[in-house]
């Protein structure tokens, strides 16, 4: 079967990248991205590439050379379904807000509603594929919803979770360490290996059943945070005796056992994933009865918590035990460098936790627009907006966030803060200078020998 139409709801950071690179690789395919967003596709629409509504570096120009020849985007979501022989899903599937399993399980409204609106509107056989990151055994619900809802229609279900990191997602498309596609129908997985096969090595795209395949994604990325929290847990344990965390990881690390990767401790990691993903498998595990599996995944969000407020209760512990009334500047709001995205960023609970002890938050962040800083301090719910608004501002360079300030955090690994003129930003704080470096970016000696106070983790 030769795939000639796609179509992807949801046009995200999953959905956005993912098609841009499909289409380029596959010029005679015809990709429809929509979602409900209009906003959303009018910033994917846009003549000014600079204004797309996400930022990856080498997205920009994949756009501009595929969109309006066989890249579209759109928010005629039943035209797009009804023309494509191929249906992705790549809808946010965040944790849940109310009712069972708040906090902790899959919200899968939007995926039902998804699937529900492709059984309402499909006249012709379809073939529909997971890409959002999905509970084990979530395709049986979908089957349920399209074979009773549509009208003796034929639909294969196939899930081809996403591994891209925000950052580097155009270069983990291109080359991507694997491809996973997990079905029950050959033809259909075959249709969908051969759109990945113009550019993807064979021996890469790998075949599974469904549930493996949808199970693989969350223990990927239960896997990958464990790694940040078990180093972050040592990191803690290295500031009390003298051992530097950056030392040992390079130590373990070089045993190709355990590999050099993921080995940076941290603030914390933050992300839209790794925190909902592993609550979500806590969740199925306990709704296993598997409380020793779900502790033990759990242990890695608790050893998360504990480092972003260990940042924090470092930082006002230094500073003579109150930062009331003191201004900390937070470089960094993205939850990573080269990414717009803030969600669940250890920036914002870090500026929560200092907020709470009556800091004024300067912060600056070379991506993330101003606004952001409020919408994310209130979403967390803390206190009113006008406190947030009174408490924190966002300005428009580190050394307009630095100018008077008592201390400096480091929130986001952004390559151009190892560049600034440190001298200047030290001359304009307040005396002793502090730095908290919770990226462990700058070297501690020649900060020193500028005259600041300088902190990193586990160091
Ligand atoms: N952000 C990332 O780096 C990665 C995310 N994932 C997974 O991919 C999925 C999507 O994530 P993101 O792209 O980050 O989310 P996102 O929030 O950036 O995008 C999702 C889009 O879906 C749209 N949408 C929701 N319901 C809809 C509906 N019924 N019809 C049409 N559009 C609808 C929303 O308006 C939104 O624009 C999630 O399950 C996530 O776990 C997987 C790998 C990487
Ligand atoms: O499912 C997803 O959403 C994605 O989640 C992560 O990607 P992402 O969250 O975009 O970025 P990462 O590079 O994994 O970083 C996550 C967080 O961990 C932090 N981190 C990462 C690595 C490290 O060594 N130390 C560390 O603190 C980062 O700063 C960031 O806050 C995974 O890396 C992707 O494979 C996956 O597809």
């Amino acid at each position: 079967m030769k795939i000639k139409s796609i179509c992807c709801i949801g046009a995200g950071y999953v959905g956005g990248p993912t098609m841009a690179v499909i289409a380029k690789n596959n010029p005679h395919l015809k990709i429809t991205i929509v979602d409900i967003n209009q906003a959303r596709i009018d910033a994917w629409n846009d003549v000014d590439v600079s204004k797309l509504p996400i930022y990856e570096p080498g997205l920009a120009d994949i756009v501009k050379e595929t969109r309006g020849k066989n890249l579209f985007f759109s928010t005629d979501i039943d035209a797009a379904i009804d023309e494509a022989e191929m249906i992705f899903i790549s809808v946010n599937t965040p944790t849940k807000t109310y009712g069972k399993g708040k906090g902790m399980a899959a919200d899968l409204k939007y995926i039902e509603l998804c699937a529900r609106n492709i059984a309402n509107v499909a006249k012709t056989d379809k073939i529909v594929v997971e890409k959002s990151t999905l509970p084990v055994r979530t395709a049986e619900a979908i089957k349920s919803i399209l074979h009773n809802t549509g009208n003796n229609i034929n639909f294969h279900i196939l899930s081809n979770p996403e591994f891209l990191a925000e950052g580097t997602a155009i270069e983990d498309l291109l080359n991507p360490d694997r491809v996973l596609i997990g079905g029950e129908c050959e033809e259909a997985i075959e249709a969908l290996a051969n759109i990945y096969s113009s550019w993807v090595a064979d021996d890469r795209i790998l075949r599974t059943n469904l549930w493996s395949s949808e199970l693989s994604k969350l223990t990927a990325n239960a896997f990958l945070a464990q790694r940040i929290s078990s180093i972050n847990s040592i990191s803690e344990l290295c500031e009390l005796t003298g051992a530097n965390v950056n030392e040992v990881a390079k130590a373990i690390g070089m045993d190709s056992r355990i590999g050099s990767k993921f080995l940076k401790a941290s603030v914390g990691f933050g992300g839209s994933c790794f925190q909902k993903d592993i609550l979500n498998l806590v969740y199925i595990a306990r709704s296993y009865g598997l409380t020793e599996v779900a502790d033990y995944w759990e242990q890695v969000i608790i050893m998360n918590d504990h480092q972003k407020r260990r940042f924090s209760d470092r930082l006002i512990k230094t500073l003579y035990n109150t930062v009331s009334g003191k201004k900390i500047a937070l470089l960094g709001w993205a939850f990573k460098k080269d990414t717009n995205d803030t969600r669940e960023s250890a920036a914002i609970y870090v500026a929560d936790h200092l907020l709470n002890e009556q800091a004024n938050i300067s912060v600056f962040d070379p991506k993330v627009p101003h606004t952001k800083v409020q919408t994310d301090l209130n979403y967390l719910n803390t206190r009113s907006e006008a406190e947030n608004e009174s408490g924190a501002i966002s300005v428009d360079s580190a050394y307009e966030a630095a100018n008077d300030a008592h201390a400096i955090a480091i929130m986001t690994e952004w390559d151009e803060f190892k560049t600034y003129d440190w001298k200047t930003i030290y001359s304009k704080m307040k005396k002793p200078a502090f730095i908290f470096d919770g990226r462990n970016i700058l070297d501690k000696s020649e900060m020193e020998n500028i005259g600041f106070d300088y902190y990193s983790i586990g160091q």
